[in-house]
């Protein structure tokens, strides 16, 4: 339809698709199941502790990392927050893309581990970036499992700046949908030459 038209033209409509289709569109499959809550499920508001501690997103001995840090949420919610530091800068004054990115893809790693108690790994990682961030930001990230199929998770999640610059804790500045794979401790054992660091907890189910 678009090259139909052509010119000047073809430029305007171009850009209302463009606008139309800044929230992707995430079908779920009709098969879907919704896990149990977990019977020893805290409640809101208990700290969620990292899976593994040189983990980029997470891990407390990761001095570049984001340290990121979760607690529980309402039901099968997961809550992160970070400080967008300012190496994670992009365009000058806001985030990088690609950190927003691994936040997301961390944030719903984890809202996997709490509601399945099992490892993942992501398969597939889509975002919508919908406000510029700034440095000092403090962004929070909602993430949940909104269902499984096999081995396959489905996850959502939206950040907003709750924090610092901009900061508005109504305005949804971008989210993400993943599907994560559950996974078991022979994933990891392909990467236990190349492990850096040691296992600190029993909470560190990525490494061997
Ligand atoms: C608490 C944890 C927080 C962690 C946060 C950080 C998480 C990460 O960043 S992990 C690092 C990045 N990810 C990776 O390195 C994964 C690399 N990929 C792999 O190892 C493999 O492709 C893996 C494990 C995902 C799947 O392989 P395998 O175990 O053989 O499963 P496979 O049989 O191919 O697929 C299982 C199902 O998933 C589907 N699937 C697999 N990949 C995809 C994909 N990219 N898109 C859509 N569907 C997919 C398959 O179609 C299949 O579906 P079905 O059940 O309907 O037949």
């Amino acid at each position: 339809m678009v090259t139909f038209w052509g010119g000047k033209r073809k430029t305007l409509v171009t850009a209302q698709l463009h606008y139309l289709f800044m929230s992707s569109t995430w079908i779920l499959p009709d098969d879907l199941a919704v896990p149990d809550f977990p019977a020893d499920h805290p409640g809101p508001g208990a700290p969620v502790p990292q899976h593994w501690s040189k983990c980029f997103g997470c891990g407390d001995d990761q001095p570049t990392g984001l340290g990121m840090e979760f607690t529980t949420g309402e039901g099968l919610e997961v809550i992160g927050r970070f400080e967008v530091a300012k190496r994670y800068q992009g365009g000058p004054g806001f985030i990088h893309g690609g950190i927003l990115m691994t936040a997301f893809d961390e944030a719903q790693g984890m809202a996997c581990n709490a509601a399945l108690r099992s490892a993942v790994v992501t398969a597939h990682l889509g975002i919508d970036f919908a406000r510029p961030i700034p440095l000092g930001a403090v962004l929070e990230l909602r993430s949940r499992v909104e269902g499984t199929v096999r081995r396959k998770v489905y996850t959502r999640s939206e950040a907003r700046i709750v924090d610092g610059p901009l900061a508005d804790p109504d305005v949804v500045v971008g989210s993400s949908y993943g599907l994560f794979i559950v996974v078991g401790h022979e994933h990891f054992e392909k990467g236990k030459d190349f492990v850096d660091g040691m296992p600190t907890g029993d909470q560190d189910i990525s490494a061997v």
